[in-house]
């Protein structure tokens, strides 16, 4: 039954049945969350529309008491969710109930494996919206209105989220937005008073704006029968309305703030930690900030949603003002509200207002004490860990953008190293120097373009002999961080591919004079190894760095670091040549060969040694057929 008219059908863009797909199947377990989102869509709608109204009085059209309703019918299956917030218009129920705009999309859902498509994780990092209404209806009818447009503005939208949905016009009185719900046959459940009266109260308890429920009494006659056609409906508040943030810490459980959490995270699982703070004096306002468990999947999209949920003296301003975090703490999520800006403020007048630094600053602190805290209260659990391999490498770009906190940056850093050979990034720097070998000075790291490349690196020969520790550094923003990251407790970070080997007081006297003597003993071969590489070296040298490989290549000590330069190269940006030192290993029988050769062979075997020192550091050869060339010919002399 409908009165639309001048109706027309158009198709869902493609993403958007491949999201209803997805999420039907997916969410099956969870599907009560259907209810949160709606209520949280209208919550958001009164916000909007409060805000507006903040210059125009008007838009209230007379109704300015902002409320949902929601409202079953058990015999026809329906429940109805009501809003008298901003409304939309036939443009905006097109966009926003027709696509998805967020970038990045198309190529989350085509990335999701037969197995994924079912992990109800995966499609929730997505945000699923007003869409999970079609986990429990097979028709939605939406009626709605925006706020101060003419009655006959109205617009219906159905849909049984099939591919397609039809669009029409409407005369209607009150301007905000109706969802009406046709349960499936084994969805009829919702449509029950307490049931939904109790998922109420489980997720949208705090939202500040009242969710009403009807209540229907009858008056009882003298023996306790009704009294016919006495029905009185009233409308009763079943959430506490009051906004979260405002109510006083101690009052507040963890089940409330988790559930506020994923109100303003449109997140559906839990949050690791969040911080309550309410500031007064020379800065007042009040910050919630959580760490979510999971990374969203457009984390390192450019124009991915990210800042906080700003609120001026309780009135909503925006979403995602992203000018209160820096962008290494784009993950955190939550609320901000303050006396220190005015009510018109906008995100260009954010970009100037000097006490939006200064709250950024302080937000930013309050972020990192809480990482801080989460460390240090989970040494036994797991959710630190679950942080740092969610969005280590995103706080990773912390000591490059934010030099002021580097020092509290580097606290929280948490690195794989020659401790544990595991991949898992575990190790944190004041681990390393707690472990550090008597008269060892420096924190030693390798950069590789994976894992495995680090931690077999040959580099590490020397160390692991001598049991000294190496961080083994295999993200793509590494070289960069540690570009930024020189020291930490008092101690050099130290590239072991890069400059002179230097162990400090680790090595004796006497191994000093040993390997003097070994590189005077080897100056000729040196020589002679160096005029056949020519130019394709910038030195060669003997060094104690390898125990079982026979060369190795280094960089000068302030070059950038052959994974840096991949990257750059792979981004297109030309780089000046730079050429390695090649070091050889004076005990290795390759090296030995090497020097007993000549000729041909010599040359050979000395460019063997530079094109497998190149490969074994990850890098690509100029001319793999020249290297095959001659280890064949080696091979078959
Ligand atoms: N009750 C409503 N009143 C007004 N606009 C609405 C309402 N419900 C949805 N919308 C509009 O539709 C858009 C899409 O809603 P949807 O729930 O799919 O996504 P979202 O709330 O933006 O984000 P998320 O996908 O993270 O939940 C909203 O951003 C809003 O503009």
């Amino acid at each position: 039954m409908t009165t639309a008219t001048r109706e027309e059908t158009l198709g869902f863009q493609t993403e958007v049945k491949q999201l209803l797909n997805l999420m039907i199947n997916s969410l099956y377990s969870n599907r009560e969350i259907f209810l949160r989102e709606l209520i949280s869509n209208a919550a958001d709608a009164c916000d909007k529309l409060r805000y507006a109204a903040l210059d125009n009085d008007a838009l209230y059209e007379g109704d300015s008491e902002l409320r949902i309703e929601i409202e079953h019918d058990s015999n026809a299956g329906t429940v109805t969710v009501r809003d008298n917030g901003i409304g939309m218009d036939r443009d905006d129920v097109i966009n926003n109930l027709g696509t998805i705009a967020k970038s990045g999309t198309a190529e989350f859902l085509q990335q999701l494996s037969g197995e994924q498509q079912k992990d109800a994780r995966l499609i929730g990092q997505f945000g699923v919206g007003f869409y999970s209404s079609f986990i429990v209806a097979d028709e939605v009818t939406v009626r709605t209105r925006k706020a101060g447009t003419d009655a006959a503005k109205g617009v219906e939208w159905r849909s049984a989220g099939e591919g397609e949905f039809t669009i029409g016009e409407l005369e209607r009185e009150a301007h905000g937005t109706e969802i009406v719900l046709h349960l499936k046959d084994n969805a009829r459940e919702f449509a029950d008073d307490s049931r939904l009266q109790h998922l109420v109260r489980t997720y949208s308890d705090h939202i500040e704006v009242p969710v009403k429920m009807p209540k229907t009494e009858t008056a009882k006659d003298d023996d306790g029968n009704d009294v016919e056609g006495s029905e009185v409906t009233t409308w009763e508040t079943v959430n506490e309305a009051t906004a979260l943030w405002v109510r006083p810490k101690g009052e507040i459980t963890d089940d409330e703030y988790k559930a506020f959490y994923k109100h303003v995270a449109h997140d559906f699982s839990d949050p690791l930690t969040w911080s309550h703070n309410k500031v007064e004096g020379k800065l007042e306002y009040t910050s919630l900030l959580y760490v979510p468990g999971r990374a969203p999947f457009d984390l390192y999209e450019r124009d991915g949603a990210r800042g906080v949920k700003l609120y001026v003296q309780r009135v909503f301003i925006m979403d995602d003002a992203e000018q209160f975090l820096p962008l290494y703490l784009r993950f955190i999520k939550g609320v901000l509200d303050t006396r220190d800006l005015s009510l018109n403020v906008s995100r260009e007048i954010l970009q100037q207002d000097p006490q939006v630094d200064k709250i950024k600053s302080a937000l930013t602190k309050r972020s990192l004490d809480m990482l801080k805290k989460l460390a240090k209260d989970s040494k036994d659990s797991e959710a630190y860990q679950t942080f740092w391999n969610t969005f280590g490498s995103v706080l990773k770009e912390g000591p490059g953008e934010d030099p002021s906190n580097r020092e509290k940056i580097a606290g929280l850093l948490r690195f794989s190293s020659t401790h544990t050979d595991s991949a898992t990034q575990d190790q944190s720097l004041a681990d390393y120097v707690e472990r550090m070998k008597e008269g060892q000075q420096k924190i030693y790291y390798i950069v590789a373009d994976g894992f495995n490349a680090a931690k077999n690196s040959p580099h590490l020969e020397i160390f692991r002999k001598k049991g000294i520790e190496v961080l083994l550094l295999s993200d793509r923003v590494d070289e960069w961080l540690m570009s930024h990251l020189t020291e930490f407790d008092g101690k050099s970070l130290t590239d072991v591919a890069k400059g002179e080997l230097d162990l400090g007081e680790v090595e004796d006297e006497e191994e000093k004079k040993a390997q003097e003597e070994t590189a005077k003993a080897k100056e000729e071969l040196v020589k002679r190894v160096q005029e056949a590489l020519g130019e394709s070296v910038q030195e060669v040298k003997v060094t104690h760095r390898l125990t079982a490989s026979p060369a190795c290549v280094v960089l000068p000590e302030h070059e950038m670091g052959f994974q840096m330069r991949r990257i750059m190269e792979a981004a297109g940006q030309p780089l000046p040549e730079v050429k390695p030192i090649l070091e050889l290993n004076p005990d290795h029988t390759l090296v030995t060969r090497l020097e007993g050769a000549d000729g041909d062979t010599f040359n050979d075997l000395a460019h063997i040694l530079l094109d497998q020192a190149i490969i074994a550091e990850g890098g690509h050869l100029d001319d793999p057929a020249a290297y095959v060339k001659r280890l064949n010919a080696v091979l078959t002399a």
